[in-house]
């Protein structure tokens, strides 16, 4: 990661330099400089053959703590706790993983203990402000109130998340790291669905510095919208946030990946990055979109809203789960060999750049295979709407900005009020009810039934589902073989849905993938996906539009529609952004601050 090019003289200067010992002392000594951004380590004796020098760099390092072998010792220690990707030989090429490394140095100039301790303590008071990101410079005068408390983090694990191993990951990475990292805990296994979602209801949000849920995305549904239930929702809702991934899809977790800027990753490596981030700590807001379901339930999701393809495959590949993320494979190849298709009606607030609707299609070949982008198909289709102008928009990641819509606002109705619709009155079924292979009950119940969710702010641009949707909306009916909204860049750690979207942009980014679509091309527009190579495609059934809202009403009677994969009662839905409600714990320094060097 570049510091801003007008602050590169100061990042690289040296904040602080001291020559040390080592434990285990093997008579080894070394020159140790620290910068802005990473712990240059020379070795003085015995004298190295060539010039070579260890650069440790900060954002590997989790915490530095400070210790005394004996009352008879006069040296002081600190050892940094750092955990670097090493590339591992495989059986079929290599693969990457963080590896634990712990560097001890000793403090021995002097002769009395304290004044050896007050160096150890200056070195390690620098090391954890660099690791939190709090700002410092060779003048900043390195005393331990320049420290935050020490944090205090409600961790909740489901231990039925993915494959069932939160616990045993919890034991070898977490626990480990997180203590590394001097951040105190309590940690509680959720017992049953929507036991998170109580227990964050009933928490003194002054005792917590945030909650982490140690699962999958479905956790962190649960999280957010027990925190909105609270009378006090303006103030819960601030609460920092985060996620470990330990569950199947782990979309989150890809996107906290991704924003940070680490190498898409699955797995332990995604843990790893993630719990790295945890211990740093930074905070960004994230946004929440408000959905509003049939019956006029109001849930907040931070990822994406699916009718189609996505929400079958997700609810259908239940019964894998063993398999972990590999459920969403076999769940795709059994849904591509009897691929269905949804006759609905789309409508969406486009998104407006210098007062111009934004769209953009995907293009494969009629054949399947990937062709150059070009204008496609649809896009003069709506162009020839006037809706859009021809033209290719290529998204930049984190620098959109967008014109505000200036449009009516709209008051929404409380659950009871007549205008409010109630699932009674749509013929809608769910397509499946989840049940696994031994026709054991599964965890996942349809997500939100029994919540009202009445707090949260206003949907001012959305009109009650009963209405009909203002005249400056796009409205479309189709034959769609799937319909998602999402506002993350990724729908699984290794689905790079929406490359272009970040975690606060405060934009629903719409995909739609219309009938008549070959099942080759379906393929390989989710292969394309796993490394987000699909934006380069153009393909006549594949649509993305950045939008502030929508509604979606199925005119098929049954089928599945999912809210942060979590299934929701089947009719239309729709739903608005609220920019940046939430806070995430992301552990990204992107927004670097001036260091006072
Ligand atoms: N002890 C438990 N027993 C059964 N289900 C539980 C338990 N604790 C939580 N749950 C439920 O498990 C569901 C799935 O959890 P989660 O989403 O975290 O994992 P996942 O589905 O494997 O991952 P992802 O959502 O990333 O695909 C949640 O809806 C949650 O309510």
């Amino acid at each position: 990661m570049q510091p801003p090019a007008t602050y590169v003289h100061s990042w690289h200067c040296t904040l602080l330099h001291g020559e040390f010992g080592v434990y285990p002392s093997k008579g080894i000594r070394y020159a140790l400089s620290l910068t802005q951004t990473g712990l240059h380590i020379q070795r003085l004796v015995p004298k190295p053959e060539d010039d070579q020098r260890i650069v440790v760099p900060i954002l590997d390092m989790v915490g530095c703590h400070t210790l005394r072998r004996g009352s008879s010792d006069t040296f002081a220690y600190f050892s940094i706790f750092t955990y670097p990707l090493k590339k591992k030989k495989v059986t079929m090429g290599s693969s990457r993983t963080r590896q634990r490394t712990v560097r001890t140095f000793r403090v021995d100039e002097e002769s009395d203990y304290n004044k050896n301790k007050a160096v150890a303590e200056k070195w390690a008071i620098a090391l954890k402000c660099l690791i939190q990101g709090i700002p410092i410079s060779s003048e900043t005068e390195l005393v331990p109130d320049l420290l935050p408390r020490t944090r205090r983090l409600f961790l909740l694990l489901n231990p039925c998340g993915g494959r069932g191993n939160a616990f045993q990951q919890c034991h070898s990475h977490i626990l480990p790291m997180i203590t590394e990292a001097d951040i105190s805990y309590n940690l509680i296994q959720t017992e049953r669905q929507n036991h998170a979602r109580e227990l964050v209801q009933g928490i003194n949000l002054e005792e917590w510095d945030g909650i982490i849920v140690i699962s999958g995305d479905g956790l962190l549904y649960e999280v957010i919208n027990g925190l909105m239930e609270r009378p006090d929702w303006e103030d819960a809702i601030k609460m920092p946030v985060g996620i470990l991934p330990c569950g199947s899809g782990n979309a989150l977790a890809g996107a906290i990946n991704y924003n940070a800027g680490f190498e898409q990753a699955m797995g332990s490596e995604l843990l790893l990055n993630c719990i790295l981030l945890l211990c740093r700590g930074t905070v960004m807001p994230m946004d929440l979109v408000s959905v509003t379901t049939c019956s006029g339930t109001r849930c907040f999701s931070f990822l994406s809203v699916a009718w189609g393809f996505i929400s079958d495959v997700d609810i259908e590949s239940e019964k894998y789960r063993h398999m972990g993320s590999a459920r969403f494979t076999v769940g795709t190849m059994v849904r591509v060999a009897s691929l269905r298709t949804y006759k609905g009606r789309l409508s969406y607030l486009p998104v407006l750049d210098g007062h111009r609707p934004i769209c953009r299609s995907i293009t494969l070949a009629a054949n399947g295979s990937l062709v150059p982008f070009q204008r496609s198909q649809l896009h003069r289709t709506i162009s020839d709407m006037g809706l859009c102008e021809e033209r290719n928009v290529m998204y930049k990641r984190s620098s959109a900005s967008y014109d505000t819509n200036e449009l009516p606002s709209f008051e929404t109705p409380s659950p009871g009020s007549p205008t409010a619709l109630h699932t009674s009155s749509f013929p809608f079924d769910s397509l499946s009810e989840p049940s696994n292979q031994e026709g054991r009950p599964l965890h996942r119940d349809v997500a939100s039934t029994n919540h009202h969710q009445v707090n949260g702010p206003k949907d001012d641009l959305i009109p009650p589902l009963g209405q009909p949707v203002p005249k400056t909306w796009v409205t479309l009916e189709e034959d769609f073989v799937l319909v998602l909204a999402i506002y993350q860049s990724h729908l699984g750690a290794d689905l790079f849905t929406a490359p272009f979207s970040s975690i606060n942009d405060g934009l629903i980014h719409l995909f739609f993938v219309k009938a008549g679509i070959s099942r080759a091309s379906l393929v390989r527009l989710f292969l394309a996906m796993e490394k987000g190579n699909h934006i380069e495609m153009e393909c006549p059934y594949v649509v993305h539009v950045p939008a502030r809202a929508f509604r979606l009403e199925p005119l098929t009677q049954k089928g599945i529609l999912t809210v942060d994969g979590e299934q929701v009662e089947y009719g239309p839905i729709q739903a608005q952004m609220h920019s940046g409600l939430s806070n995430l714990i992301s552990g990204s320094n992107r927004i670097m601050q001036k260091p006072l060097c």
